[in-house]
């Protein structure tokens, strides 16, 4: 067992450049994409974690933020929403329900492989549930994180939190963990937004609001501009905000495309890409503009109504429940906004479906060309490069399930 405690990065244990086999030998490769079959024994689920009642708040707080300079007044402010409904996040509840519906569409397609779930901040802890996985026999895991887009937060950190669970429980060489593409662009995470898009849009327009009195705000979690600027391979250069930002444009570029190719009137709303749920000290720059501050302008533009979009995020967790459907909406009504907040992923059978795609995409190592992508951006690579989605501000971790040189 390594002596570093469970949510301390880990400093120079192993550089990038040590052979430490965290992926498989598929994933050792200078391609974008692993292009030959992988005989994966399960797949790993892998989740944020949520609190499950009061007395777990705060230390589930320290978990996600240890060494992070989140100031305590916002901690105590993050406290707070998660009082609000009883110290209960229900992600892990998604997360469960998720898992189930994942592995029923598994066996409906006659794949035989079991479905584990593991949290990077509460229990079921990653490293408990890779153990189990061990014991159970399984050693060579695809890993899905509940996280469409690349960045630190979304991306790397999952991958570091998989090679800590590997190092921590002495596993690592025994067990390795790949983990499918990062899935922004997939039809399957696509088409609930798209129709919960549409469906606002159509009630706007029943209530008599002319399409250009409609304002599409597609939200997502903000992160700091480092991160952002970091997101994606390093080579890539993708205009502000890097890969992060040039992704969540992206989609929502084509969810309003196909929107006004199916009612042309709608190409007169505009949209736009709004960022939530910011932390960290105020002298550092995270991505804006915030999602309330929008709004607040919002009326000087003429605009009447918002749909706001949670395009971040796979389920109604906390920082959709709190902070767009009571913050956003509360600074819609304060500037007499009609506003709707509409639906994340969640367990929609699309989803599932698009989740097993990408299990069985890469389980058949699919050419790219045959691959489903709705964005020019897609389809994201199998294998992350090293220095992909690094943060800057923390240093290097090992990571799991990027090239091993
Ligand atoms: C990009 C991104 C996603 C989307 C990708 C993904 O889903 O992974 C995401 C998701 C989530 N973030 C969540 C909760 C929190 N995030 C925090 C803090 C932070 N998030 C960040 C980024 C992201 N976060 C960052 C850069 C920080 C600063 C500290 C750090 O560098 O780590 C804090 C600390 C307090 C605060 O600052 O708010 C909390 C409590 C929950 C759980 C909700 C529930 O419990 O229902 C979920 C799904
Ligand atoms: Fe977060």
């Amino acid at each position: 067992m390594s002596e570093t405690s469970q949510h301390e990065p880990i400093d120079n244990l192993h550089s990038e450049n040590d052979p430490v086999p965290f992926a498989s030998p598929a994933s050792n490769t200078e391609a974008a994409y692993v292009t030959t079959p992988q005989d994966y024994d399960a797949i790993l689920l892998t989740g944020f974690g949520g609190p499950e009642g009061q007395e777990d708040v705060i230390p589930f707080l320290r978990n996600v933020t240890a060494g992070r300079g989140i100031p305590d007044e916002r901690l105590e402010e993050v406290a707070t929403h998660y009082r609000h409904f009883g110290g209960v996040s229900p992600i892990n509840e998604h997360n469960k329900q998720l898992r189930a519906s994942i592995e029923a569409q598994l066996r409906d397609r006659g794949i035989d492989l079991p479905v584990y779930w593991g949290n990077r901040n509460w229990a079921p802890y990653l490293e408990d549930t890779v153990q189990q996985a061990a014991d159970n026999g399984h050693t060579r895991l695809l890993a899905i994180a509940t996280s469409a887009y690349s960045s630190y937060s979304s991306c790397r950190q999952y991958r570091e939190d998989f090679a800590r669970a590997l190092i921590d429980t002495g596993l690592a060489g025994k067990v390795t963990i790949d983990k499918v593409r990062q899935f922004f662009d997939h039809p399957g995470f696509v088409t609930p937004f798209r129709e919960g898009v549409e469906a606002a849009l159509r009630d706007f327009s029943a209530q008599g609001l002319a399409p250009e009195e409609v304002r599409v705000l597609f939200a997502t979690h903000s992160i700091p501009m480092t991160d952002a600027a970091r997101s994606g391979p390093e080579e890539l250069t993708l205009g502000e905000g890097g890969a992060y930002a040039a992704q969540h444009r992206a989609v929502g570029g084509v969810i309003m495309e196909q929107l006004r190719a199916a009612v042309p009137a709608w190409g007169e709303t505009q949209w736009e890409l709004v960022y939530q749920s910011r932390s960290g000290p105020a002298s550092q720059p995270w991505l804006e503009p915030d999602v309330c501050d929008r709004i607040a302008e919002l009326p000087a533009e003429g605009i009447k109504a918002v749909a706001i979009v949670p395009l971040g995020f796979l389920s109604d967790h906390m920082e959709v429940l709190w902070d767009l459907d009571e913050e956003a909406i509360e600074a819609a009504e304060d500037a007499g906004l009609l506003a709707t907040r509409t639906q994340t992923p969640g367990v929609h059978p699309e989803f599932v479906t698009g989740l097993v795609d990408l299990i069985q995409e890469r389980v058949a190592a699919v050419p790219a060309g045959d691959r489903s992508a709705m964005t020019d951006l897609g389809p994201w690579f199998d294998v992350c490069r090293p220095g992909c989605c690094e943060n800057v501000r923390r240093g290097f971790s090992p990571a799991a399930a990027g090239l091993v040189p």
